[in-house]
């Protein structure tokens, strides 16, 4: 042990648990999956009416597959595994339900699950009468613990088994639109060669062509290790595999280990044509892979995803009210928070990388979502799913000025001077580690106001009135509440008012001064900002106003006002 290294063992029993390496060959020597890159869309096959359903403690009624499959086919899924018919009526009722004419889409195919049974084989083929394109999906377990424990198998036996219940399915199909694909449960954890002799038999049985090719569906059933294990089994199936032109190479990958998705990404490198997996991840314990992210993460690669997610929250929505599963806020893409910063500096550079972007746009004559994107810790635009820039940047403690700015630039249209951005960010920095919450945005407004615009009563705007006189000239007159009566001329409206604060012995100077013309954010009000120097100290106030000259005069005796109490009342 290092001496900078000063863990302690855990205690815990982890020599009950064996690498994968112990538990599965790896024949791979050599592999080809590290240098490639994804440069197209595999075909993503949804299973959420099958393996998220059978996961769910209330399977979905039909209404809610109908919406799910309805889903499917709108956002552009053109293979959806709807069921295992023979397990329930449920399953088998809703595979009646699209067997109906035009229920189906004419450029979809659905596919049904089936165990190895001939009772339960039957049953499946029963229910597809009809359907115009249909894949039966056949899965036995083949690795040793299932052979052994669950099933009571040998290889041979089982290797039998499946033969059998195959050949079934061929002449079930005979003259029917129907082609076949075959799951090797488990495969991951299962003999390399056992797979090749199943899957290339299999291949053989039923014939496969190029123009009808088979599916062999390699899963993850259980994910046991790293993802480039994955990759090496799959890459050794894609080079082994039997008429590879005639099959078509598939990964089901699950998420115990939570590397689901980069066990999809690692297994299309290594030759696999087609993804199993549910919206979001749902499925048996940790989910299956979440198609979603992984289509999601091609786009960000700039690849079409082939799925349309433009409005990845109407999806949500569906898929949430359809597995009665919520979708954790930092899910990939589509979680409430995945779009937001709270903190500072992130803000501060999503800020800058936001203006940068727009002004990008504007210099190629494109629309800014057209533009190419790179914008700071935004790996895509949130607008190309349907999100806002609303969320983008929320305030809480954990804040800096830029997303204080930013909120009140985007909500209300203050440009804020960037002195008076470092001043404003401790006023709200108190407010957030007083309460510990996050401000929204009309919070925002309503502290800067309080602080800025209206500080206390001392100058109440009824008293002072600011004139231009002659051109050029400005006059300030206040009819103080005391009886006093004040009078300052100026070549401004600020002059003037400081004129006018001196005469009634509180001179100030004015450092900084900027504003806005009126705009809709703010009810038609113009603004201004004023720093001023008032007895050796200096303060920021706010005016606002019909007209810029108006609010620069209410700025500058707000931030008069905001210095100690003196004699101008
Ligand atoms: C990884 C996966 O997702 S696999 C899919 C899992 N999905 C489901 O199980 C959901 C739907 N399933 C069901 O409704 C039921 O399990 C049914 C209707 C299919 C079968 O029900 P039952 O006949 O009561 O069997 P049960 O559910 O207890 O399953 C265990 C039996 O199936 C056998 N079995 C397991 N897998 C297979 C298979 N692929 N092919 C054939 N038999 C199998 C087991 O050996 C066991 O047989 P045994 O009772 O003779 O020991
Ligand atoms: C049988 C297959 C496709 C499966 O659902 C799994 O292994 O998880």
């Amino acid at each position: 042990m290092h001496h900078w290294n000063r863990q302690r063992p855990s205690g815990m029993p982890y020599h009950r648990y064996r690498p994968a390496h112990e538990r599965v060959e790896l024949p791979l020597a050599e592999r080809a999956w590290p240098a490639r890159r994804i440069t197209q869309a595999p075909l993503w096959v949804p299973v959420d009416l099958r393996d998220g359903n059978q996961a769910l403690a209330e399977p979905m009624d039909p209404a809610r597959k109908r919406l799910m499959f309805d889903l499917m086919t709108r956002i552009g899924f053109k293979e959806i595994e709807i069921g295992y018919p023979s397990a329930s009526r449920l399953d088998h009722d809703f595979v009646r339900e699209l067997a109906a004419p035009g229920a189906v889409p004419d450029d979809v195919t659905v596919v049904v699950f089936t165990a190895a049974r001939d009772d339960l084989i039957d049953r499946t083929f029963a229910s597809i009468e009809g359907i115009p394109r249909a894949v039966v999906h056949l899965y036995t377990a083949t690795a040793p613990t299932w052979r052994d424990v669950v099933l009571g198998q040998d290889r041979q036996e089982l290797r039998g088994t499946i033969l059998r219940a195959a050949s079934r399915m061929a002449r079930l199909a005979e003259g029917r639109p129907v082609r076949f694909e075959f799951s090797p449960e488990v495969f991951n954890l299962t003999e390399p060669d056992y797979v090749l002799e199943v899957c290339n038999a299999l291949t053989a049985l039923w014939d496969a062509a190029p123009d009808r090719p088979v599916i062999h569906n390699l899963p993850a059933t259980v994910e046991i290790a790293t993802p480039n294990v994955y990759a090496d089994q799959i890459e050794y199936m894609h080079r082994h595999l039997d008429r590879r032109d005639a099959v078509i190479l598939s990964v089901h990958p699950h998420n115990d280990r939570g590397t689901g998705v980069a066990c999809a990404e690692l297994a299309v490198l290594a030759g696999a044509q087609r993804v199993e997996g549910c919206l979001f991840g749902n499925g048996e314990r940790t989910g299956n892979v979440d198609l979603a992210t992984l289509a999601l993460n091609l786009y960000a690669q700039g690849v079409d995803p082939m799925i349309d997610f433009s409005d990845i929250d109407g999806v949500r929505r569906v898929v949430e009210h359809c597995n009665r599963l919520p979708v954790p806020e930092r899910h990939p893409y589509v979680g409430d928070l995945v779009h937001t910063a709270f903190s500072g500096t992130h803000q501060d550079a999503i800020s800058k990388g936001l203006a940068h972007h727009a002004k990008r746009a504007a210099e190629l004559g494109v629309p800014p979502e057209q533009a190419p994107w790179d914008v700071p810790y935004l790996p895509i635009d949130p607008a190309d799913v349907g999100r806002d820039y609303q969320a983008v940047i929320r305030v809480n403690s954990q804040s800096g000025k830029g997303g204080i700015a930013y909120l009140l630039r985007t909500r209300y249209g203050l440009e804020l001077p960037r002195r008076l951005q470092i001043d404003f960010s401790a006023v709200v920095q108190q407010a957030t580690d007083d309460t510990g919450a996050e401000v929204t945005a009309e919070e925002l407004w309503r502290l800067f106001h309080a602080t800025y615009v209206t500080p206390g009563e001392r100058f109440p705007p009824g008293p002072w009135r600011v004139e231009e006189d002659t051109p050029g000239v400005h006059a300030c007159t206040a009819d103080l509440p005391s009886g006093r009566h004040l009078h300052g001329t100026g070549d401004g409206p600020l002059p003037a008012v400081a004129a006018a604060l001196a005469a009634g012995g509180t001179p100030v100077d004015v450092i900084t001064h900027a504003e806005q013309p009126p705009a809709p954010e703010r009810d038609g009000s113009a603004v201004a900002y004023v720093e001023a120097r008032v007895d050796g100290a200096t303060y920021w106030g706010a005016g606002l106003a019909a007209t810029p000259a108006e609010a620069s005069a209410r700025a500058l005796l707000a931030a008069t006002a905001r210095a100690e109490p003196r004699s101008t009342t």
